[in-house]
């Protein structure tokens, strides 16, 4: 029965295959999105509507989009009473295995390694970073995301992943006939570690450095001397410099959870975010006065993290996916479709659908042991919202209330990374960076955007040590994927039964950029990167990513969550305590978050409706959501 559902003629002919392996049921349900997908729809339904085609794909995703890598390692049962707070490592949160999610696990795939023969120099990579990605001028994304949204981002990204590297180098060097516009002609960089998996999907795998929970790893450090490097061991409390930023060790490095990579921006956020764990730590004290310093800072991570991952899902994801389905969504996901006030009366009784993922009874993986993915890793390569320049602002000005503060200087966002970034950064104070990157949009994540600086960047390693070979970013991206054995573009959309393109205009109306992209792959649409195709796509309206990203996020987003013991099982007074819990469910947004710490900053500055979005811009109108969704989005 599938065979002649798969084989029939309304399927796309590409996506045969992989109907072929689906069940009766799911097939059924696959005909209802591909449907809906011809007709090029779901975002223009009815909220309603598009959820429960978001339902489906998420429930199809599932099924058909998680694979595990390195079977081969074993782990073992542990006493998930002994350990209700999250490891240094994050071993120990997969309720039955105690190494799933630690740190140096295997990155997962959300489809099998790419079947194509394309060579990992087809076209050279440098080509595609000059022709396709290098910056023209600025693109901003307007007044929909700011430097705050961008920081947030990358700190997210430190929460999450990084791929080991080996030992051994790789060098990129630009074909003569395109040297000249090359910022570098060659430049060599670490090729990534791949190490035998025991796994059906694919024999080599890639490992990940930092713990893929969202356990907060980005201030409390991935394993135990990352944890001691950032503790006081005084009352629970993390490491701050006097001037609330981050402190620094004799080489000028900030010590925090990881230093790879940073700018200011970023390290704002650890500082900011570090400041909220010794808030909490206060609390807890005040009411909890026994506990000694290892349980208020094992309480305070617990809480400090949710309101992480809480900001993430129903404040940052809203205003990058800015529909009226996707704040209906995020908000779903975590607070379920009966909404907050029925959640906080009667708690979780409705399962993830009616009370949300976070507190369900019992984690759920699907079958597939948690992980990142590699595919979750490539879509997230938004270097583009980076822009040239950090514009700060005066806010000792005399501007009026919510005004945008005069423009005091303009510094080259190189200038502002590494140490010399956190020098710059304690001059300006927490304040001022805040107000002013508050203020600045960032890059609109399209073809041609891609910041100028970073196409000689002086990366670090993973001690935050500056790298003594410079790197072409743009060109590395295109190569890391195709390295990894990540899909091109079309495989990709296949794989995520999406309907493939046919031609160049299936990706875009922009006629200048169809002629690039058959300058740099002619009429082979297989051929197109991965990076270059989420770049291009045509988007939905609001969405300031693709929908072939989005998709993968769909996924992930919801994973991250309801696969956690610590927002699931033991999202609970016992592990967090009563305070603990009722900091989490008052605290919404990153606005709340920045009041705390600086009571009057938000109340002068910030006119939006969220601190996400470019400051000075009109709040949200109220949006339209259908009378029977009110409860759920307020
Ligand atoms: C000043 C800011 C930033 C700098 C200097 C920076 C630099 C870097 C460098 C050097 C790498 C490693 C490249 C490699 O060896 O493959 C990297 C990886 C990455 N970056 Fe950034 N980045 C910045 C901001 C961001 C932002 C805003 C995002 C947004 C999501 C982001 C997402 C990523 C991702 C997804 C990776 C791949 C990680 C992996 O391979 O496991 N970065 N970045």
């Amino acid at each position: 029965m599938a065979f002649s559902l798969s084989s029939s003629s309304f399927i796309h002919p590409e996506l045969r295959h992989i109907v072929a392996k689906m069940s009766f049921l799911d097939t059924l349900l696959f005909y209802v999105i591909h449907f809906v997908d011809k007709l090029g729809l779901w975002h223009r339904l009815p909220v309603l509507l598009g959820l429960a085609y978001l339902g489906i794909r998420r429930h199809l995703h599932q099924r058909y989009n998680l694979l595990h890598v390195g079977g081969g390692i074993k782990g073992q049962k542990y006493d998930a009473d002994e350990f209700c707070y999250r490891t240094a490592d994050g071993k120990c949160n997969h309720p039955t295995n105690d190494i799933i999610g630690s740190q140096g696990t295997f990155f997962g795939r959300n489809m099998p390694q790419t079947t194509s023969n394309y060579g990992l120099l087809d076209p050279h990579p440098t080509v595609v970073a000059n022709k396709l990605l290098a910056r023209k001028k600025f693109i901003d994304c307007g007044k929909q995301f700011n430097m705050i949204a961008c920081s947030w981002i990358q700190f997210m990204i430190h929460d999450w992943i990084d791929h080991m590297e080996d030992t051994e180098q790789v060098e990129l060097r630009a074909p003569d006939e395109y040297a000249e516009g090359c910022p570098m002609k060659s430049f060599k960089f670490y090729k990534t570690k791949k190490v035998p998996t025991n796994s059906p999907h694919s024999k080599t795998g890639c490992l990940n450095t930092r713990t893929p929970w969202w356990d907060g790893s980005v201030i409390y450090g991935n394993n135990e001397d990352g944890m001691k490097r950032v503790r006081t061991f005084k009352d629970g409390k993390l490491r701050l410099a006097g001037d609330g930023l981050l402190d620094h060790d004799e080489k000028g490095i900030p010590i925090s959870g990881d230093v790879r990579n940073g700018w200011a921006g970023f390290s704002l956020m650890q500082a900011l975010f570090v400041k909220e764990h010794n808030a909490i730590c206060d609390m807890l004290k005040e009411h909890y006065p026994d506990f000694d310093d290892e349980r208020l800072y094992r309480h305070a991570r617990l809480v400090t993290s949710a309101i992480i991952a809480k900001i993430h899902t129903i404040e940052w994801t809203v205003h990058l996916l800015k529909t009226d389905t996707l704040l209906a969504g995020m908000r779903i996901n975590w607070y379920g479709f009966l909404g907050k006030k029925i959640k906080d009366l009667f708690g979780n009784f409705g399962g993830p659908i009616l009370s949300g993922l976070v507190g369900l009874g019992r984690p759920r993986d699907h079958g597939v042991p948690f992980s990142l993915t590699e595919e979750f890793v490539s879509v997230y390569r938004m270097h583009s919202l980076l822009p040239d320049e950090l514009i700060l602002r005066d806010i000792n000005s005399t501007t009026s209330e919510y005004e945008c503060p005069p423009v005091v200087e303009k510094v080259p966002m190189s200038v502002m990374a590494g140490k010399e970034g956190e020098r710059r950064l304690s001059q300006i104070g927490m304040e001022q960076m805040l107000i002013s990157m508050g203020h600045q949009t960032c890059g609109a994540i399209t073809l041609w955007n891609f910041p100028s600086w970073m196409r000689n960047l002086v990366a670090h390693d993973i001690n935050g040590e500056e790298r003594p070979d410079p790197v072409d970013m743009a060109a590395m991206e295109i190569y890391r994927d195709r390295e990894r054995g990540v899909a091109r573009y079309n495989e990709f959309r296949r794989n995520l039964m999406m309907v493939p393109i046919g031609k160049w205009e299936d990706l875009t109306d922009d006629d200048e950029v169809i002629e690039a992209l058959r300058q740099v792959y002619g009429n082979d649409v297989e051929k197109l990167d991965l990076q270059v195709g989420l770049h291009a796509e045509k988007k939905i309206k609001g969405f300031a990513i693709s929908e072939t990203a989005f998709f993968i996020f769909l996924l992930v987003a919801s994973r991250r969550l309801e696969a956690d013991r610590f927002f699931t099982t033991n999202f609970n007074s016992k592990s967090y305590t009563e305070e603990g819990l009722a900091w989490v469910n008052k605290t919404e947004t990153l606005k709340d978050v920045i009041d705390r710490h600086f009571p009057s900053l938000t109340k002068k500055w910030m006119r939006s409706s969220s601190a996400f979005s470019v400051w000075d811009s009109e709040p949200n109108p109220t949006n339209y959501i259908p009378l029977y969704l009110r409860f759920a989005t307020t």
